[in-house]
């Protein structure tokens, strides 16, 4: 299934950290919407390709997040191409962007490629570091950048990123009551089932990623009580 708009629920796994194949399996065979490699650190194309070619045994989506250059490959199913709304630093708004275009714009294939416009609101997490992302936030932030995505820049995605921590549930609402097409995803500290059905409540898609690597079988919990919500 390749429709974003249908999902409700991701893993996000990082390439830069080991994963055994029973826990892969777990996760793949999740009944999850989606498989996405992404990281902020230590990404590289060996690591991207070994995970790609282990997750592609099964017949789970899988979804590149790209964070570097270097590890674009083709093979995937879909590429997510994050741009910070809430850096301070161009780069990661449009800099790589326009270099990467310039290199493989000829190659792309556009309906393969979503735009997401990210919003990093834990001043704490390695992507906020790395991108200078304004943070923290308040909620009427959260929401401007919400409606830049969808009004001003057209974004396909809006991603309100709490990486490492679980958000602020009235963030998450207010964005919800914001966004009218652009398809909301939400991640950050989702770690069982309870997080994820408050979460799934109002984000569209919900991203489960450090769960997998600390306790495989709650994070495995959160397909089904997203799944199964109304
Ligand atoms: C044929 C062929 C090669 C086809 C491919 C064509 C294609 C898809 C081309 C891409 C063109 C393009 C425009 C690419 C963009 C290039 C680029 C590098 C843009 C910058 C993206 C960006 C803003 C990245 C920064 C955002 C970021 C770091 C997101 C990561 C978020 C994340 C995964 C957080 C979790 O991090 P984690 O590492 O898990 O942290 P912990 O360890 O603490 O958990
Ligand atoms: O690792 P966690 O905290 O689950 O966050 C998931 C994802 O939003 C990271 O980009
Ligand atoms: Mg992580």
């Amino acid at each position: 299934m390749y429709d974003v708009r249908e999902w409700r629920h991701v893993f996000k796994l990082d390439p830069n950290k080991e994963i055994d194949d029973s826990v892969l399996e777990q996760v793949c065979e999740s009944g999850t919407d989606a498989v996405i490699i992404g990281g902020s650190d230590g990404v590289t194309l060996d690591n991207v390709l070994n995970l790609m070619a282990r997750i592609r045994r099964y017949t789970v989506p899988c979804v590149l997040e790209v964070s570097t250059i270097e590890s674009i490959t083709p093979g995937f199913d879909l590429y997510f191409i994050p741009t910070v709304l809430n850096s301070r630093n161009t780069e990661w708004v449009t800099g790589l962007h326009h270099q990467a275009v310039k290199e493989y714009g000829e190659l792309m294939e556009w309906e393969e490629i979503y735009m997401e416009g990210y919003c990093i609101a834990n001043p704490d997490c390695k992507a906020a570091a790395l991108t200078e992302a304004k943070a923290p936030l308040e909620i009427e932030d959260i929401t401007a950048y919400a409606m830049m995505a969808e009004r001003m820049f057209q974004l396909p995605l809006f991603y309100l990123e709490y990486s490492g921590t679980y958000g602020d549930l009235a963030a998450v609402k207010a964005v919800r009551e914001t966004l009218e097409k652009t398809v909301f995803f939400y991640g950050g500290g989702i770690t069982g089932p309870e997080q994820a059905k408050e979460i799934a409540q109002y984000a569209d898609v919900i991203v489960v990623g450090n769960a997998v690597y600390e306790n495989v079988d709650k994070a495995i919990e959160t397909v089904t009580a997203v799944k199964n919500q109304i």
